[in-house]
């Protein structure tokens, strides 16, 4: 495929029109899988929240303007991109914090069971509260997806997509193989979230979590989301056990009473400032058929992937199998981190994950045909023409 055909392939776009929703950088942003762009609308909502409901509702505004109930209507209209039902879903505090919240009341609903399944290479932060759960619950200890699922294991806890990889998981198989040894499963939905469809529901998942600053387009920091089928919220007990979280708040009495539904895994007062952005970003999904985006990023990563075939030192990481991947491509070099510095002196920007990782990140709603040819092009020449060798790309400075 050369330039002139991706053009082609831009002009027949159905989601060409998205992009104008967003402020592209110049250059080339591919790293829309770490944090996503600013769409355009998100400034004018947040100085919303800010200048009227904040500065002239003042509290009122927790009444009229709908913010005791933010989570939970934010959490509906996260609901159809992974495949959830109203009432199942809430956005509130960090991912981080939201496995916490998941994986403990998962262990607390397989008691005795003393095995928290993971795999070592996914995103730290999983692994690093899973150690810090396991840590809660005597007896409790980590084991490898590769080693099995038995009786013993109370939950599986896996990245639907890969950060590094971007190879995806059959969230519907290894639910079920969970469930016929009795565990539940609890998936990380941060690469998939808006990246392509999830369905929950369909695959009997038990919990999940994931955030809303990458595909969603939320911003840094943004409240990520909170999953739990309706059939496990009657017996869920979660132990972030804060007011958010309480049958009646506003009676201020001492002992913890959860509320009904998925309002039991709230905690705290929800961050609304960033939830305004969470808002901007979901109303341009409003508008989106997910079938499109898959299509379009399918399109776009079986692109990069040949047009970077044969580079030399390069070996493409990602599964080929449009099944098993997710909206990034990821190639392994012995000097992916040059490379990714040489690139971003281009203003190409992707980035480098430990130890030989380059990823490139394709987000449809706001990248097109020919950035994808643009950016294998540049990718081309900086290998060919050594350009990473320069001594200016050889630090290794703090890395994002
Ligand atoms: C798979 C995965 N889980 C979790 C996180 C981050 O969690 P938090 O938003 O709590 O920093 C990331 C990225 O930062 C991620 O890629
Ligand atoms: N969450 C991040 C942050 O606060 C700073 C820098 C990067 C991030 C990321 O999101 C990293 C991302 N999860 C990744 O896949 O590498």
């Amino acid at each position: 495929m050369n330039r002139e055909d991706c053009l082609r392939l831009d002009a027949a776009d159905p989601l060409a029109p998205l992009r104008a929703e967003f402020t592209v950088p110049d250059g080339l942003y591919l790293d829309g899988n770490s944090l996503g762009v600013l769409p355009r609308r998100t400034p004018a909502k947040i100085a919303d929240l800010v200048e009227r409901q904040w500065g002239e509702g003042l509290i009122a505004s927790w009444n009229t303007e709908g913010w005791f109930e933010r989570s939970q209507s934010l959490g509906d209209r996260v609901a159809p991109l992974i495949g959830a039902g109203p009432g199942e879903v809430v956005v509130c505090d960090s991912t981080s914090v939201n496995l916490f919240k998941t994986l403990a009341a998962a262990l607390r609903l397989r008691p005795g069971r003393r095995v928290i399944v993971v795999e070592r290479d996914t995103f730290p932060t999983d692994l690093y509260i899973a150690e810090g759960v396991a840590g809660l619950f005597p007896g409790v200890r980590m084991r490898e997806l590769a080693d099995g699922i038995d009786e013993d294991v109370a939950v599986v806890l896996l990245s639907h997509t890969d950060y590094r990889t971007g190879a995806v998981h059959d969230m519907k198989a290894v639910t079920q193989e969970a469930h016929r040894h009795g565990a539940l499963a609890l998936w990380d939905l941060c690469h998939s979230a808006g990246a392509l469809p999830v369905d929950l529901t369909g695959a009997e998942a038990d919990f999940a979590v994931g955030c809303t600053y990458k595909y969603l387009n939320a911003g840094p920091g943004a409240p990520a989301f909170l999953y739990a089928a309706a059939r496990h919220h009657e017996a869920a007990d979660q132990p972030l056990t804060g007011w958010f979280g309480h049958s009646r708040p506003f009676d201020f009495v001492p002992g913890y009473a959860p509320a009904q539904g998925i309002t039991r895994f709230l905690a705290g007062t929800p961050a609304l400032v960033a939830m305004a952005a969470v808002d901007a970003g979901l109303e341009i999904f409003e508008s989106v058929d997910l079938a499109e985006v898959r299509a379009k990023s399918l399109a776009m990563t079986d692109l990069f992937i040949e047009l970077t075939a044969g580079l030399p030192g390069v070996e493409l990481v990602t599964p080929v199998p449009h099944e098993r991947r997710g909206s990034q491509v990821s190639l392994r070099h012995p000097d992916a981190h040059a490379i990714v510095q040489a690139l971003i002196a281009r203003g190409v920007v992707g980035d480098f994950r430990a130890p030989d990782v380059m990823r490139f990140g394709f987000t449809p709603l706001y990248l097109r045909h020919v950035d994808v040819f643009d950016a294998a092009e540049a990718l081309s020449e900086v290998i060919r023409d050594g350009a990473h060798r320069d001594p200016r790309f050889s630090a290794r400075g703090k890395v994002t």
